[in-house]
């Protein structure tokens, strides 16, 4: 999963990006800096024809003040305008640097990369969480201020040449140059230091989040955490914004700085001064040089716009950190596989799994046959790797040995695409979207316009029809109280809802139906109809059940015990019953409580 490394200037990649991601705004905003720096240009000129005309030169008037005009309207009227402008910019560039993010945070056909540290940093500074909510905007904004006062610097530095002397503008010029180059380098310094540990901004969004989202809401009332949340957010907030402020500069290098520009000033203003006094500046040449003298400053450092620059412009190379990631095959190099399997069996064939980052392997040399048509259940400890057995079937992670073959294909050399649509799967921890009920259902095939008939049909199966006559709008509530004419669901509703959604997967070609805990929240009476209707919904496909309720388990045609990452008991329920192994203790454990109440209901 190779990502690029990322260059640290965010600034100058976002300048060379600006042009690609919307270039007629990019064009008109360099025209309308240009008109800011002749509007700065023209300011000492006219501040030279006015003292010209103050001196006696009469017709310099006119010229001073069509010039301080010109130079007025330039700035005044030109201002909004380039803000407006750079605003919009500012918003491609965000919409641009999101959508590299995402895409590229979606481009891998599995889900490890979200695992690795390095990737899931790279993200967080993409969102522009990691240094401190400065989104790629402001960058743009900052540019807009730089650029024009870069220009206006070198402006002022020919003026001062032309007024003064040649030599003026390099002398000052290079004192404001390397001061602020000095300076520059502390700041990308602490840019880049504490933009790859942002642990500190990523703890206090953590924090804010538990306090302003839904999610976290009961919890956070219920252990009274509200004191806990405001002093850690605090503490969270303002430590990473210090790291990320402190932009040090050495003392020496400081003092060196203030004599530097001292020295450059006192070797301009000396020999002006002395001209001036002996005849031979004139006082126009002279308003002209000190102004532009003055004007020089904009070559040196440039404070906050400077600092913004760098910080906010941090999330570009992130975000083409992440949006260069890539498979480790291109997925239009692998073949697609034949539609309509397994048509035999599913066989997991040696197969060894561990998460990165991880020493020990959850699956050890695991082999396990399904066979096409049939359902299996797998039950085991908490931890035994059942759901991993689920993700590696759905492709989300590669094993690092064996091989998952369906019908004796090896699945690590298809597209997997073909494949996930043969799949429905309910994850233990589905997502429950915040969106209507119709589009939580119909995600089960996104590519069909969802039908009602089909909706229905699905939403029986699952249990979940008549809950939707119940609700503000029917199928269109959207899933959350935070919309108008919204609702939440209980626990054992979204999982009805989470069933629907593979069953109508299902009806619409999943042939691999994988039920990770699927009646953990349901109540009883709701378990027992999704066992009636278990045949039914199971009828012609290939089931696998992970459960820890054996009247769930033993609906399954056959039953896999898994213990340190192999399968270690496989049959029938009644097989293992007679086999008189871990299965059977589990399932004694489990029903002797309603052994004894039966038992004592007889007596
Ligand atoms: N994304 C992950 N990164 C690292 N380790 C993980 C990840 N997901 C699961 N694990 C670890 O892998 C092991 C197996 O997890 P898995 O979810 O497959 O177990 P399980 O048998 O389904 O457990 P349970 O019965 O509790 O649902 C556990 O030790 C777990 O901590």
């Amino acid at each position: 999963m190779p990502a690029t490394t990322s260059s640290p200037n965010g600034a100058l990649l976002l300048l060379r990006q600006l042009p690609r991601i919307a270039g007629t705004l990019t064009f008109v905003l360099f025209v309308l800096i240009l008109g800011q720096v002749l509007g700065a240009v023209l300011l000492p000129l006219a501040a030279g024809r006015l003292v010209a005309a103050l001196t006696g030169v009469e017709a310099a008037i006119f010229a001073g003040l069509a010039l301080l005009a010109a130079s007025l309207v330039l700035d005044v009227v030109l201002d909004p305008i380039r803000s407006m402008v750079t605003a919009r910019l500012g918003t491609a560039v965000d919409a641009a640097t999101a959508q590299r993010t995402i895409e590229g945070a979606l481009r891998p056909r599995g889900i490890a990369h979200l695992d690795d540290p390095k990737v899931a940093d790279a993200i967080e500074q993409a969102r522009a969480i990691g240094v401190g909510s400065f989104p790629p905007r402001e960058a743009v904004a900052a540019l807009a201020g730089l650029i024009p006062l870069r220009l206006s610097g070198i402006a002022a530095a020919v003026l001062l040449g032309w007024a003064g002397a040649w030599w003026m503008p390099l002398v000052l010029g290079a004192a404001w140059m390397l001061t602020g180059h000095w300076q520059e380098l502390e700041i990308r310094r602490s840019v880049s230091a504490h933009s790859g540990e942002v642990a500190q901004l990523r703890q206090a969004a953590y924090l804010r989040d538990l306090a302003i989202t839904p999610a976290a809401a009961k919890e956070v009332r219920l252990f009274g955490l509200h004191s806990w949340l405001v002093a850690g957010f605090t503490r969270s907030w303002w430590a990473g914004m210090t790291e990320l402020r402190r932009t040090s500069i050495n003392k020496g290098k400081h003092s060196a700085a203030i004599l530097l520009l001292l020295i450059g000033h006192a070797a301009v203003i000396g020999p002006l001064a002395f001209w001036a006094a002996a005849g031979e500046l004139s006082p126009e040449r002279l308003a002209v040089a000190l102004q532009a003298m003055l004007g020089l400053f904009a070559l040196g450092f440039a404070g906050d716009l400077q600092w913004t620059l760098h910080t906010a412009s941090a999330a570009i190379p992130a975000a083409r950190t992440v949006g260069a990631l890539t498979d480790d095959i291109p997925a239009p190099a692998l073949p697609r596989l034949v539609e309509g399997l397994p048509r035999q069996e599913i066989r997991f064939e040696r197969v060894s799994f561990r998460y990165p980052g991880d020493t020990r392997p959850v699956l050890d040399e695991l082999d396990l046959v399904l066979p096409a048509g049939s359902s299996l259940a797998i039950v085991g400890d908490n931890g035994a790797g059942k759901s991993t057995i689920a993700k590696l079937l759905a492709g989300l992670y590669r094993p690092d040995g064996g091989r998952i073959l369906i019908d004796g294909h090896d699945l690590a050399e298809y597209d997997l695409t073909d494949w996930r649509r043969r799949l429905a799967v309910v994850f233990q921890d589905f997502v429950r979207y915040p969106l209507p009920v119709r589009d939580n259902i119909g995600f089960g095939a996104v590519e069909t316009p969802v039908r009602e008939a089909e909706l229905i049909t699905a939403a029986r199966l699952g249990g979940f029809l008549g809950i939707e006559a119940e609700l503000p709008k029917g199928w269109d509530t959207p899933l959350s109280g935070e919309f108008a004419e919204g609702a939440d669901l209980s626990g054992g509703q979204w999982q009805r809802l989470a069933l629907s959604r593979a069953l109508y997967a299902v009806r619409h070609g999943a042939g691999v139906l994988v039920l990770d805990e699927p009646t953990a929240q349901l109540d009883v009476r709701a378990e027992h109809d999704l066992y009636a209707r278990f045949l039914e919904i199971t009828q012609d496909i290939t089931t696998i059940l992970v459960s820890h309720r054996f009247a769930t388990v033993r609906l399954a045609d056959r039953i896999a015990v898994l213990r340190d990452g192999r399968v270690s008991e496989y049959g029938t329920h009644a097989e293992l019953l007679a086999a008189d192994g871990r299965y059977a203790r589990m399932f004694r454990v489990q029903s002797a409580p309603f052994a004894a109440a039966e038992g004592n209901g007889h007596a």
